[in-house]
């Protein structure tokens, strides 16, 4: 068994898969470290499989000892955890006001901290811990009328989001040692945003104060709809400095081009399933250390499920077949001959 990920044979490990032969064929089986926090990344095309080895993952995860794994679901993929034979749990994408820093209220309800309503909602976040004491704060402020509409329009449309409650998602249910997944099918961008910020924060505040012995694992699924949100400084910060108190951040994503670079140069494992857009594989390769020689171009797989493995930790490379799922994989797009009864089967 090869594992990826770490250098010392110590500590748990998630089997991702088998070595995969240019025939296909099965080798050996690869694990990935869970014993230390990782940065990881999961890119390839539409279909070639992200979604299902986050699956995997979480799988694993939900049979390791001493870690709160934790997946943010925009497709709602993950919804069949719930029924599964795992410690699995789908969770209303609901959050406390107070888990947002006031640096990112204004950002989030499109408000420049400068301007007057701006100010007024980023004390309000400073100073109170729901959204309608937020709201009261303003009405009460001593600002001057058009300021004070203005800021209390637009927490009004963020109420209407329905994702901000004082008995939102706490620390203790987030590492509670289940599997947490942040069902945000049918949620818009900008409230899933603000939930995701919100939980990175909370895991990350939570290990830096170390107020919880578990080591979260947030995965985010189809990534590139949260790095350019206000989820997306949390999450930057998860990638670059989360490893240290003990947080480990994965994206997966079809168009790496669309995250920020640090997205792809801080990742100490990138898992790449088929890729065929020429700016995609260009962000890889701009990013990629140069211990890989002739590049990545011509060592993407194409098969469903392959996905080449790069390891920063100890600077290798491997061809791995990910492996197949215990639980049902939600990522399947519906069709008509599984809907319509007598449907013509060619
Ligand atoms: N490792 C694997 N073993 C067996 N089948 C797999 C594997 N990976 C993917 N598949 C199959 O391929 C299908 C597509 O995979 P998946 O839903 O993970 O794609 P995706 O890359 O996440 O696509 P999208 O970008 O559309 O979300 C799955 O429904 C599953 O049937």
């Amino acid at each position: 068994m090869v594992v990826v990920g770490r250098a010392a044979e110590r500590g748990p490990t998630a089997r991702l898969g088998h070595y995969r032969a240019r025939d296909g064929s099965h080798g050996a089986p690869v694990d990935v470290d869970v014993d230390r926090p990782h940065a990881g990344l999961v890119v390839g095309k539409r279909g070639s499989g992200k979604t299902y080895t986050l699956g995997v993952l979480l799988e694993e995860l939900a049979a390791t000892e001493g870690v709160a794994p934790v997946v943010a679901d925009p497709m709602g993929a993950f919804a069949p955890l719930s029924d599964a034979a795992i410690d699995a749990t789908v969770v209303e994408p609901r959050v406390r006001a107070d888990a947002l820093d006031p640096s990112l209220w204004c950002a989030l309800l499109g408000l420049d901290p400068a301007s007057g309503p701006g100010s007024l909602v980023w004390r309000a976040a400073t100073r109170r811990e729901t959204l309608t004491g937020m709201a009261e704060w303003v009405d009460g402020s001593d600002a001057d009328a058009a300021t004070r509409r203005a800021a209390s329009n637009h927490l009004s449309l963020a109420a209407t989001w329905d994702v901000f409650d004082p008995t939102g998602l706490s620390l203790e249910s987030l590492c509670g040692g289940r599997v947490t997944v942040l069902d945000l099918s049918g949620v818009d961008r900008a409230p899933a945003n603000a939930v995701l910020a919100a939980v990175a924060g909370t895991l990350y505040d939570a290990r830096v104060a170390e107020r919880t012995p578990r080591l979260p694992w947030l995965l985010v699924d189809e990534a590139h709809a949260f790095t350019d949100g206000v989820a997306g400084r949390a999450l930057r910060r998860l990638l670059t400095r989360g490893r240290h108190p003990g947080v480990s951040c994965w994206l997966a994503t079809q168009r790496p081009s669309a995250l920020p670079s640090v997205a792809v140069s801080q990742a100490d494992l990138l898992l790449a399933h088929r890729l065929t857009s020429e700016a995609d594989v260009a962000a890889l390769v701009e990013a990629r250390p140069t211990y890989l020689d002739g590049g990545i171009e011509g060592r993407l797989p194409t098969a469903t499920g392959a996905a080449l493995v790069v390891d920063d930790v100890t600077e290798s490379v491997h061809h791995v077949q990910v492996r197949e799922r215990r639980t049902p994989h939600g990522g399947e797009s519906p069709r008509v001959s599984e809907r319509v009864s007598g449907a013509h089967h060619n």
